[in-house]
């Protein structure tokens, strides 16, 4: 396999996206029914005892309504328009992006599922931008998820549109569902990974790239 190139921190990352284009710390939220999550969350907090019209309380159903919009905006978007804009590179080395910060919600129980994705591809002349790749994850990470979900859709989707030799994605989360509550583990991480192409095919290329992308062992999930 030929070795890695590219091995950025995307907090270094520039962005060259079009300034037209809702940024990914700034996802336009989706359009939610905030009349009928207003009104889910007042009995919410009747249903647990709670007065709804107490002062700490009577804008609060607004505010989760607005939050759910933030944290369901991937609902609306297809995050497979951030491949679309390709260089045609002749570049035959590994592209990995590592530690993509995200955050999701367990369908389960609408809790958060935080952690960090690592996202590699080996191009067969298609090249994105990298800032891209991150978009990707937060796209398919803002809506409710499982993890083993999102990392298929991530590395599913750089196969389809990029068709490239090989994608994988890596992804190491700290689910709230199970460290606040139920099982209460605290300290325990999930690791999910999806390998495609070359990586899944080929014994070498695989333990290569999951070397690289644990290499800097995520101890900072
Ligand atoms: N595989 C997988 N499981 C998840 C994910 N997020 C949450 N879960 C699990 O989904 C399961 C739901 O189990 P249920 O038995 O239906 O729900 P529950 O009674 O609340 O379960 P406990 O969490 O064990 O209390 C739990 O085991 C969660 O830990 C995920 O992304 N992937
Ligand atoms: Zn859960």
């Amino acid at each position: 396999m030929a070795s890695i190139r590219r091995d950025i921190d995307p907090h270094d990352l520039e962005d060259e996206d079009d300034a037209t284009e809702p940024k990914s710390a700034n996802m336009a939220p989706a359009k939610v029914d905030i009349p009928r999550i207003e009104h889910a969350v007042r009995e919410i907090l009747i249903a647990v005892g709670e007065d709804p019209d107490r002062e700490g309380l009577i804008k609060t159903p607004n505010r989760v309504a607005r939050a759910y919009g933030e944290l369901m905006a991937g609902l609306q978007d297809d995050p497979r328009r951030h491949l679309k804009t390709v260089f045609n590179e002749r570049y035959d080395e590994v592209v990995l992006l590592r530690d993509i910060e995200f955050h999701s919600l367990c369908e389960h129980h609408l809790l958060p599922f935080t952690g960090r994705a690592h996202v590699a591809y080996l191009p067969d002349g298609k090249v994105v931008g990298l800032s891209k790749l991150a978009r990707l994850v937060e796209g398919f990470a803002r809506r409710p998820q499982v993890q083993e979900r999102l990392t298929t859709q991530i590395a599913d989707a750089i196969m389809e549109e990029l068709s490239p030799i090989g994608s994988a994605c890596v992804i190491e989360a700290v689910h709230t569902c199970m460290t606040i509550r139920g099982a209460k583990k605290h300290g325990s991480t999930m690791v999910t990974s999806a390998l495609r192409g070359i990586f899944k095919e080929n014994s070498a290329s695989r333990s290569e790239i999951l070397s690289l992308m644990y290499s800097k062992a995520s101890s900072k999930v």
